[in-house]
């Protein structure tokens, strides 16, 4: 009678283990598979894609800094990312749509939507200081959530010739944007419980390089080649909150005009958007004069309403500016300095800062004249 074998029994071989004869601990032939995007089906789930290959790349693209910057972006992150973007009509590159937008969670799902309970789902080299630019950015996008609700009773209100209630919109409006600027000064705001204080050296000499893109960037002078997708490299700007559809929107609802460089430039920045809130801004554009309903009306209350979201938003680019001074202007001039004196010291963060971003934004804009302008612009919009 033929005995059983037990486990213990069975010849030893070294297979259970995964441990090859030929290769020993080594994986024999690792597989690089390809990511699959068809599963995908929800928006969101499409977004999350989005923005974890967005980051991928970043970081695959400028982790080596801005000298001999690879020119391909291999197969296994290119072809699913182009699916994805094309799915979403976004383009693939991070943008504020992905590292704003939809980059947030609640530690907490009862609590509140505050800072205290609000984490980034991903990040970059950079930090704490990259939670507090992010999470500051999405508080902007949080305040401005009033005056995104009163832009359709203001174009109702002018389509029926309802001044009044054009007025009471128009005052949240301006609120709102009062809070845009509050939660923008949180950016460097030292005395804030949890940390949300983005330093201004780590901003420019370590984060900063990796939102930049591929288009105007003497780093990286003829773009990106999506390898299988297409032959020609591609040119995709960095992510930039001018991609935030907020101050588009403004803009067309209180006709600010923008000179043809600086308003190609925010045109240009609308294809980083996705579709549907391009396509509001279009709309916004599309309906009758908000101003010359103001002008038309002659009423007091409604002229101070409005004059006053023309102050607002002034002064939210003004603080902008100032902002922009602080995270780029003043850091970029020590690194200069320190350049100069041949003093190209590691320890200071500065020092490791992108000599190529130095006069341009990352949307690849020549930052200051660019801001001026585009402000000088809002006040003409005055009555
Ligand atoms: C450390 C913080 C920030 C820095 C250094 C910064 C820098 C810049 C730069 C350089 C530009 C020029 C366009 C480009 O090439 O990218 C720009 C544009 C812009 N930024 Fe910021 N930014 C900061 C925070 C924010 C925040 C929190 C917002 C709010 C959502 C914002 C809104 C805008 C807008 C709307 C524009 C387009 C210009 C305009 O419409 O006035 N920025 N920013």
């Amino acid at each position: 009678m033929a005995s059983t074998i037990t486990d213990s029994q069975k010849p030893f071989s070294l297979d259970p283990y995964h441990v090859s004869e030929e290769f020993g601990f080594i994986l024999p032939a690792p597989l690089m598979p390809l990511l699959n995007t068809q599963f995908l089906e929800s928006h969101r789930e499409l977004r999350l894609a989005h923005l974890a290959l967005s980051v991928m790349t970043m970081g695959y693209v400028w982790q080596e800094g801005e000298d001999d910057t690879v020119k391909m972006l291999p197969r296994n992150l290119a072809i699913p990312y182009c699916e994805v973007s094309q799915r979403l009509g976004l383009p693939p590159i991070l943008t504020h749509a992905d590292a704003v937008l939809a980059n947030w969670r609640k530690r907490d799902p009862q609590g509140l939507f505050d800072m205290e309970n609000l984490e980034l789902l991903v990040t970059l080299p950079g930090g704490d200081n990259v939670r507090g630019f992010f999470m500051v950015t999405l508080l902007v996008e949080l305040a401005a959530v009033p005056a995104i609700k009163s832009i359709p009773l203001v174009i109702n209100g002018v389509q029926c010739g309802d001044a009044e209630t054009v007025t009471r919109a128009l005052e949240e409006f301006s609120q709102a944007m009062q809070g845009m600027t509050d939660a923008l000064k949180l950016m460097h705001d030292v005395s804030y419980v949890v940390p949300v204080y983005v330093k201004p050296e780590v901003f420019y000499g370590i984060m900063r390089i990796y939102l930049s893109g591929w288009k105007d960037n003497s780093s990286m002078p003829a773009g990106l080649v999506y390898e299988g997708v297409q032959a020609e490299p591609m040119e995709y700007s960095g992510g930039s909150a001018a991609q935030s559809s907020l101050l588009h929107c403004f803009d067309e609802l209180l006709g600010v005009k923008h000179e043809a460089k600086s308003g190609a430039f925010l045109t240009r920045m609308r294809n980083y958007m996705p579709p549907s809130h391009k396509r509001l801004i279009q709309d916004i554009s599309l309906q009758p004069s908000l101003r010359g309903f103001v002008q038309q009306q002659a009423c007091e209350p409604l002229t101070a309403a409005f004059q006053l979201c023309v102050t607002k938003l002034l002064a939210l680019r003004s603080y902008h500016i100032n902002v922009v001074s602080r995270f780029i202007t003043v850091p970029a001039a020590r690194a200069r300095q320190l350049r100069n004196q041949g003093n190209i010291s590691q320890e200071e963060t500065v020092s490791r800062a992108p000599t190529a971003l130095e006069e341009t934004g990352t949307g690849g804009s020549g930052i200051m004249s660019f801001l001026k302008t585009v402000r000088d612009r809002t006040r003409d919009v005055s009555i």
